[in-house]
Parts: structure tokens; sequence; C-alpha cells
């Protein structure tokens, strides 16, 4: 199987804490005013779709991944058949449904596959796709390898406050699933700026809460859906389609019974100033570290309280990497920032301008995490 390597880098700070929810909608108008509501059904429906076919396919790719054990120990940020399949796929049923009005911010692209020996991971990748097209059966189509490389291309949009922009993780937590470990596929709709809608499909998260006893047990299904859509609350079904339930983040507001997750990779995400804040907030469980975007989908349903993504200096966030999943807390009542307390801005492009880290939790506990990190990134600073 080949595998090409990529890599990404880069953050900053300002501005007074506001708590604000990441999606937050603008003040109410006059009362005489008429009042239009969205609707995202379209969108959403499509979402769902293109997220599991997307799934199923990475599933597929897992399974012959782990059977043939092919592993990297390369440290470099890894893309697989999966992520670019992921991609085409999630790209072409889009484009399908909304042909007349169509932009996508994603996170991969077809230089590496263009490049002289490329041809075959891009037979492989077509395969997949067209396999799964048939699956599904709505599409009465068979891409080319051209087509596929166009539709990995059709996520090369910059995204902004103007109009609307798909933004697509084809695989979040690419080394989570190299390693047969979580990983998500994460797609948002981006309206005027303001994530509207969110899904997260996380083949690999249990069904059940991942605080219960026995989640290891072989009965313990895995695969999980959620979606949100502005101002409609968070659900999540089961990947193989059976019904939606409506899920809240956790109502802890001792901060001593909270457990927080965190990336599974020390390079994401300092856990050294995670356990600082851990301490001063007296948490007393050991934090949970899992890949990706199912951290947000996990704490939507309330499974931990607090998610603390602190990476190092210099290192910019990617749209793709919070876009589902913030709304997907938002929307089941968590409150998710920046390290100065400000919602995060997804209306500025590819990356999030924010100041260093993201926090996620409760209303209740949000200010009492706020100053537990604003005091222990003031030490931290101190004491170097
Ligand atoms: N040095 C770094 N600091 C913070 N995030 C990083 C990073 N290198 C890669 N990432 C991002 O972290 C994401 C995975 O998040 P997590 O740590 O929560 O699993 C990666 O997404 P991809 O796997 O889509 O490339 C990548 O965008
Ligand atoms: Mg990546
Ligand atoms: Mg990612
Ligand atoms: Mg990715």
């Amino acid at each position: 199987m080949s595998i090409n390597w990529l890599r990404f880098v880069c953050p900053s700070l300002k501005k007074p804490p506001l708590f604000h929810l990441c999606h937050l909608p603008p003040p109410p108008p006059p009362s005489s005013a008429v009042i239009v509501a969205m609707s995202y059904d379209k969108e959403l429906a499509a979402a769902k779709k293109a997220a599991s076919l997307a799934a199923r396919l990475c599933q597929k790719v897992q399974k012959a991944l782990l059977q043939s054990d092919v592993q990297s120990k390369n440290d470099k940020s890894p893309v697989t058949v999966a992520d670019y399949g992921s991609q085409a796929l999630v790209s072409f049923v889009l484009q399908q449904e909304f042909p007349d009005n169509f932009s996508l911010v994603a996170e991969e692209d077809s230089k590496d596959l263009r490049k002289d020996g490329g041809q075959e991971i891009v037979e492989r990748i077509t395969k997949l796709v067209n396999d799964s097209l048939t699956i599904d059966g709505s599409y009465n189509v068979t891409l080319s390898t051209e087509d596929v490389l166009k539709a990995i291309d059709n996520g090369r949009s910059e995204g902004g406050s103007q109009g609307r922009h798909w933004v697509l993780d084809p695989i979040d937590g690419t080394k989570g699933f190299l390693r047969g470990d979580q990983y998500a596929i994460a797609l948002a709709l981006l309206d005027g700026g303001k994530v509207v809608l969110g899904v997260l499909a996380c083949p690999n998260l249990p069904l059940t809460s991942l605080s219960d006893a026995g989640r290891h047990s072989p009965n313990n299904k895995v695969g999980c859906l959620f979606f949100a859509v502005v101002g409609g609350g968070t659900y999540m079904q089961p990947l193989d389609g059976s019904s939606a339930v409506k899920v809240q983040v956790s109502a802890v507001e001792n901060p001593e019974e909270a457990s927080f997750f965190e990336s599974y990779e020390a390079a994401h995400s300092m856990h050294d100033l995670s356990s600082l804040i851990a301490q001063k907030l007296g948490v007393k469980a050991p934090p949970v570290r899992i890949d990706s975007q199912a951290k947000y989908g996990a704490l939507s349903r309330g499974d931990g309280a607090i998610y603390l993504r602190l990476p190092h200096k210099g290192y910019r966030e990617k749209i793709w990497d919070h876009a589902a999943g913030c709304i997907v807390v938002s929307e089941a009542g968590g409150v998710v920032t920046d390290a100065a307390g400000q919602p995060l801005d997804f209306s500025k492009g590819k990356y999030l301008d924010l100041d260093t880290g993201i926090i996620v939790t409760n209303q209740k506990l949000m200010p009492l995490l706020f100053n537990a990190v604003r005091k222990s990134i003031q030490e931290k600073a101190s004491s170097l």
C-alpha cells in the first residue's frame, strides 16, 4: 500500500473573553422585523449521506491496512488513499447535490498524486470511489482517474465571510486511522462565515459512552454519526443508519468530577500544560487521549466534560479540524473558545486566527476552566 506523507505547521493572542458559542447568532431583530428561519434540510441530508459513504470507504481501507500491517513510524502528518478517496467522494456527492452553488474548502489536494509514480495510487483511489458509488446506487456514473483528481481539487476554495462554503476534513486523525484507533470524517457548512451545519462520522467510536465500564467488550458496537444544524440541537445515530437521539453535553459543575479529553499525539497538544490546568481545577480522572474530532462528538454526548487543545507555539489551526466539531458541541449546550475566551472565527479563510489553544466545556465549567488555562499559560511562560 502506497502512502504519501505531508506536513503542516503554526497562532496569536488578543481581546477580552466573551464565552460565546462559536456560531453565536446575531442580536435579535426589533419585534416588527420579519424573521426568516433558514432551513438547511437538503444540505443536512446531503452532508450525512456524503460523510456516511466516506466512512464506509475509510472502514474498508482501514481493515485492509490493519490486515496487511502497513504502518509507519514516520512522524510527519500522513495522508493515505482513504484521505484522498474520502475527499473525492464527499466532493463528488456535494457537487451532484448542489451543482449551482458549490464551494469546498478541504484538506487534501492532488499535487502529490499527479507526480511521477502517482498513477497506481490514483487508480486505487478511483476504484475505491467507484465501488462506493456503485454500492450507494444514487448516481449512475463511473468516474475516470481524472474525474477523481478534479473532485479532490474542487476542495481548493479559500472559504471566507461571504456566501456558502463546505468545509471538509476527509479523515481527521490520520495517525489514529493508521494505528487502527479513532478518526473522523468531518464536514461542515459555513454560511456568511458562520458554521451553520456540521456532521461528524466516527467509524470507531463506541455507540455507548467512553466512560462506561466494559466499553472494550466485543459486544460494544462502534460507528457514530453526529449532526447539528444551527438552532436545532445535536443528534447522534449509528453509522448503520438506525434512528437518531438528541445528545447533551455533561452537566457536571464540580471540576473534580470532570474528565477531560486531549489529543493522543503529544505533538498536537501540550500534555504538560493540560496536566497543570487539570491540577489547578482539581480534576481527579486521568485525561482520555483520543485522536480526531471524535473528541468533540464524545464531549457532545457527555462522555467527558472538557477538551483541551493547546498546540505548540507557531502551529496554525485549520478550519476543517474544528468546524464540524465546534457546532456539534455548541448545539449540544457546550462552549468552544480559544485560549483568550473568544469564539472561533471561521470566516477568515483556511486558518483560524486564534490565541494559542482551543478550550471546550459546558457553560457552568467554562469560567473556572478559562481562569485555570490563563494562569497555567502564564506560569508556564514565566518558568521558561
Ligand atoms: N503540530 C501540530 N499541532 C497541532 N495539531 C496538529 C499538528 N500537526 C498536525 N495537527 C493536526 O491535528 C489533527 C489531528 O488532531 P488530533 O490531535 O485531535 O487527532 C491533524 O488532522 P489530520 O489527521 O486531518 O491531518 C492535523 O491537522
Ligand atoms: Mg492531514
Ligand atoms: Mg484534521
Ligand atoms: Mg485530515
